[in-house]
């Protein structure tokens, strides 16, 4: 049975690879490309129906936020390509509201508080046996440290207690606490799955031929993916089975937890089936068991892969700006004794540096460099013309180098966002998204800080981080729906004194 899941994964999927074979092609085909005029003063010239207008300027967001916020839905296809349009992150709009609203208050700081504990745990768990490294250690015997595998792993298995209520067993544990029921080991085999599908897969598919054509012509794409995929042995066969695999997966730990009547609301699926049979009957119609699963899965695709993209950028960075370094475990020591662990009260209000350094992270690696939003009716913006249909790619990672918000874009400096200094009052409140604006803003704002804030402050504490020789320059990135790491983020792991 083809199932939402299914298309939430497959669309997610093809979307990342199509846009990392997009970014990789386009110089190529940009000039035969027909160029259409929109009519209106100014003219922008469109390219098909890609538009970047992160060219001309906040101002833009500002006026798309302010007057047209509610007019413009995530786009279903990405260049064309027909996603299927339930899924959540793919949704086309008339439902989302309703969905929106309601999960909102998984996301609400009494919830949120309440799993400190859950992700301090996790934190400790994986952060407690690192391997050092210290300045007498020859070069020989020197221990490096791929960083990035561990905040993914960290990020997944936040995500997995969280949202599923399950321990992923991404990160090992003494094997006397480790006791395996039926539902921990098809959790576990689902995250495999997910991994695989998200990683090899995902990379496998820039070379698919389906999704080659589909770029150049987006309405080739399906017929030739169909008959690839009855080829054993081609990715889009591949690619196939894993989806069916993993949707299946899926399906069986919702069909699982649903039948739990004691599930309790400790985690965004049993939440989701909460609300599910509450007596609201418009909830009960729309929480399919599809849906459910789909919701459950992009809390994953898009909470686990974004943290770990961020967290990893931040040591990465500060471990290359010892100015930064000092004046930030200078604040987390000065919190209090190391085995404190701050509340979510601490976290908001006694790291304003710690807040700093996040933000200009974030803004030197924006871990979405665009995001996108197609006009469901003719719009004017800003004196442009845009037709319905038409899709609008906000380049966040382009705005946030423009000098004139950003002095010295190229300059990892977290005090400009200290709140009295002069950059900071005069930016504008539109140069800076990288959670994205409006109703369609990311949903996992304050879990993610919190998640980002306790590993950084765990981390900081015990260990100083240094850039292992093997860590390239500049950063090697890969271009998709989100950035990734091309090889990782390599560090030595300094162990503190204090
Ligand atoms: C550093 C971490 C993260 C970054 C940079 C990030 C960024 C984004 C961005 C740019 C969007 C699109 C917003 C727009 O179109 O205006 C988004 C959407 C979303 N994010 Fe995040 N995100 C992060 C972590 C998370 C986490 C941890 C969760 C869940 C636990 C989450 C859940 C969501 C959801 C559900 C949406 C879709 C919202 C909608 O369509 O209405 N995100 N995120």
């Amino acid at each position: 049975m083809i199932t939402t899941s299914w298309y939430a994964i497959k669309g997610f999927l093809e979307a990342a690879s199509l846009a990392s074979v997009f970014f990789t092609l386009m110089p190529l085909i940009a000039p035969y490309w027909p160029v259409r005029k929109v009519p209106g003063p100014p003219t922008i010239p469109l390219l098909g129906h890609i538009h970047l207008l992160s060219r001309y300027g906040p101002d833009v967001f500002s006026v798309l936020a302010k007057q047209y916020g509610p007019v413009f839905s995530v786009p279903a296809p990405i260049l064309g390509h027909p996603i299927h349009q339930r899924g959540l992150m793919f949704s086309n709009g008339t439902q989302w509201p309703t969905m929106r609203n309601t999960i909102l208050s998984v996301y609400q700081p009494s919830h949120l508080s309440s799993l400190i504990p859950t992700m301090q745990s996790i934190i400790e768990s994986a952060t407690e046996n690192l391997p050092t490294w210290s300045e007498d250690q020859n070069e020989e015997g020197e221990e490096d440290f791929i960083f990035s595998e561990l905040t993914l792993k960290i990020a997944s298995e936040v995500i997995g207690k969280a949202s599923f209520g399950f321990d992923f067993g991404l990160i090992k544990k003494p094997s006397s606490e480790v006791s395996l029921n039926e539902e921990d080991t098809i959790a576990k085999d689902f995250v495999k799955q997910h991994i695989y599908s998200t990683t090899k897969l995902k990379m496998d598919l820039k070379g698919s031929f389906s999704v080659i054509l589909g770029v150049i012509c987006p309405i080739l794409q399906q017929p030739f993916q169909r008959i690839w995929e009855r080829i054993p042995g081609k990715i889009d066969w591949k690619v196939n089975r894993s989806n069916h695999n993993l949707s299946s997966k899926l399906d069986q730990i919702v069909e699982k937890r649903a039948k739990n009547k004691d599930r309790g609301t400790k985690d965004f699926l049993s939440l989701v089936l909460n609300a599910r049979e509450s007596d609201h009957e418009r909830l009960h119609k729309f929480f399919t068991p599809d849906y459910v699963s789909a919701l459950a899965y992009e809390q994953l695709l898009s909470g686990a892969a974004t943290t770990s993209f961020t967290l990893s950028t931040i040591l990465y960075l500060v471990a290359d700006h010892p100015e930064v370094e000092k004046k930030l475990l200078k604040e987390i020591d000065g919190f209090g004794e190391h085995d404190l662990i701050p509340t979510a009260h601490d976290l908001q209000h006694k790291f304003p540096y710690l807040d700093q350094v996040l933000r200009e992270a974030m803004r030197y690696y924006p871990t979405s460099p665009l995001i996108a939003r197609e006009a469901v009716k003719d719009v004017e913006i800003g004196g442009y013309a845009l037709p319905k249909g038409t899709w609008i790619w906000m380049a966040v990672g382009v705005l946030a180098q423009d000098p004139k918000n950003f002095p010295e874009p190229n300059k990892f400096r977290p005090e400009r966002y200290d709140p009295t200094c002069e950059e900071e009052k005069q930016r504008h409140p539109y140069a800076f998204l990288p959670f994205g604006i409006g109703p369609r803003q990311c949903l996992g704002i304050k879990f993610t800080t919190q998640e980002m804030k306790l590993t950084l402050i765990h981390l900081y504490r015990r260990y100083k981080f240094q850039h292992s020789p093997k860590m390239e320059r500049p950063l090697a990135l890969d271009y998709g729906i989100i950035y990734n790491f091309k090889y990782g983020v390599k560090l030595r792991v300094i162990k503190r004194s204090t």
